[in-house]
């Protein structure tokens, strides 16, 4: 079932109205467009967040919802319809804005009650109002924006820009403006495509009903603007439905800091809880045990007192020992060539190489693998390989990180597959047929599980593997026929 959009925004105002001062734990009410198997609870700390009223199996479809509105962001405004946000498409641009693009006559006309006063509004400021404001202009031309929070926050400039691209008559009062943007910042989602790339944002509001756990059991996933709630793992009966508002990659702190950032809380979840342990090592964080034949992360200090040596012993009863300064020197160094190499790396790839490998070798020999910052460095060694069609280097990169994904994701989440599939991908361009379809077979087990059937990237991997496995079942018809 589908969402209503504009008829549940308000509900849910008047439902947060209605239950604010509840405090012990209540039954309010299902979830609007959800399949009838949840219940909404409010908790103290976490506030409202839906529960789960009967047991849900791993690869469930929960949630399907189309936004109250959406807006493609800035970088991929020319390549992106900004109606049924498909973005491998030739795109034309709007006549008289000259800033938004379709992807076809027919999704112009349907954006068109959207976009009318839009345009004028771009054409009047002569600027191109950014994703924030022309998301923000779009509710607000609705006028169906209603307002109970108290969160202060200076959006004054932000108030002076839409005031000029949206017009008197549709700015509410200053107090309301405000809620709106707040809302604005923790409600929205990023839209993304079929690699997992953000390329717009939208407001989903009843799915924004949905609480953060650095540990979900449920994942987000689009086709076009359309959203898929689907369950990653089994959901128990009672069990709260979570998703993740960040990038499991991060380590704690860095995760707990973009949370607090962003959305107001500190994240108390079973992973945060799990690495609060003294006997718990964070993987993203940690630093490689001194003993070479150790497979084990080890801690690393929490502040760097240079005049000090950093003590830390690990699980298989080596004793660490590492010169705080020397080790804050070579970090810090690391940094800064991942950086150098970083902003080359769009512009001149092979440069980038020579500082990123720098920085990749002195990580590599201080970091444990699935240590967030040679996650990086990994990143980007992989993306400038495959620029330079460095297959052999590139793939070298891309088996680290799908390690890193086995280590640090759940066993079942969209960029693993992904991850896989880029595998797969070069081990093809590499002629490895054989390899490659293994990584292809597993990599379509999870995206079946996390992105569904119909999905563009398991339609694109189940493409592939079909290919890949005629082209064996080929090659074995060859040698047959040429024995004979
Ligand atoms: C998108 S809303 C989720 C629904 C929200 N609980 C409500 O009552 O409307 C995001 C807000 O929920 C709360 N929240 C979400 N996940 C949380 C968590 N793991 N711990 C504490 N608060 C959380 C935070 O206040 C956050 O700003």
């Amino acid at each position: 079932m589908e969402n209503q959009p504009t008829k549940e925004f308000e509900d849910i105002l008047s439902q947060s109205k209605q239950t604010e001062a509840v405090q012990e734990d209540i039954i309010l009410d299902e979830p609007k467009g959800a399949l009838k198997k949840f219940c909404i609870k409010k908790t103290e700390y976490k506030g409202r967040g839906i529960y789960a009223l009967e047991t849900i199996q791993r690869g469930t479809s929960i949630w399907q919802a189309l936004p109250f509105s959406a807006v493609v962001d800035d970088q991929n405004i020319s390549n992106t319809c900004s109606s049924c946000f498909v973005n491998d498409k030739r795109m034309f641009k709007c006549s008289k804005c000259s800033l938004i693009h379709y992807c076809s006559k027919q999704c112009q006309i349907d954006d068109w009650q959207n976009h009318q006063e839009e345009c004028k509004a771009i054409v009047k400021v002569q600027r191109n109002p950014p994703t924030f404001i022309r998301l923000a202009s779009r509710i607000l031309r609705k006028r169906k924006v209603d307002v109970t929070l108290s969160q202060m926050e200076t959006f004054a400039q932000l108030a002076m820009v839409v005031k000029e691209c949206v017009g008197r008559d549709e700015l509410l009062p200053a107090v309301d403006m405000l809620t709106l943007f707040c809302r604005l910042t923790s409600n929205g989602f990023s839209v993304l495509d079929a690699e997992m790339q953000s390329i717009g944002v939208g407001i989903y509001p009843n799915v924004s009903l949905l609480n953060h756990s650095c540990w979900p059991n449920c994942i987000v996933v689009f086709e076009g603007l359309k959203m898929n709630v689907r369950s990653i793992r089994k959901i128990e009966i009672g069990e709260e439905v979570t998703i993740s508002y960040t990038d499991l990659f991060l380590t704690g702190e860095e995760r707990r800091k973009e949370l607090h950032e962003r959305y107001f809380f500190t994240c108390r979840c079973e992973l945060c809880e799990k690495y609060k342990s003294v006997s718990e090592v964070d993987p993203r964080s940690a630093l490689r045990c001194t003993n070479t034949s150790c497979a084990n992360p080890v801690d690393q200090p929490s502040t760097f007192d240079k005049d000090e040596e950093y003590v830390v012993s690990c699980n298989c009863g080596k004793v660490s020992t590492f010169d705080m300064a020397a080790l804050d020197d070579s970090l810090e160094k690391a940094r800064s060539l991942f950086k150098k190499g970083s902003e080359l790396s769009a512009s001149e790839p092979e440069n980038a190489l020579t500082y990123l490998h720098q920085a990749f070798l002195i990580q590599q020999s201080l970091l444990y693998f699935a240590n967030h910052e040679l996650v990086m460095t990994h990143r980007a060694l992989f993306d400038c390989d495959s620029k330079l069609h460095k297959w052999d280097e590139a793939l070298q990169h891309a088996e680290c990180l799908e390690r890193v994904y086995n280590a640090v994701f759940p066993e079942y989440h969209p960029d693993t597959a992904l991850q896989i599939y880029r595998v797969a991908k070069i081990l093809l361009y590499t002629n490895q047929l054989e390899k490659a379809v293994t990584k292809l077979r597993k990599a379509l087990k999870i995206s079946e599980v996390t992105c569904g059937h119909r999905h563009k990237l398991t339609r694109v991997i189940e493409t592939s593997l079909k290919n890949s496995e005629a082209e064996i079942a080929i090659a074995v018809l060859d040698k047959v026929l040429d024995r004979d």
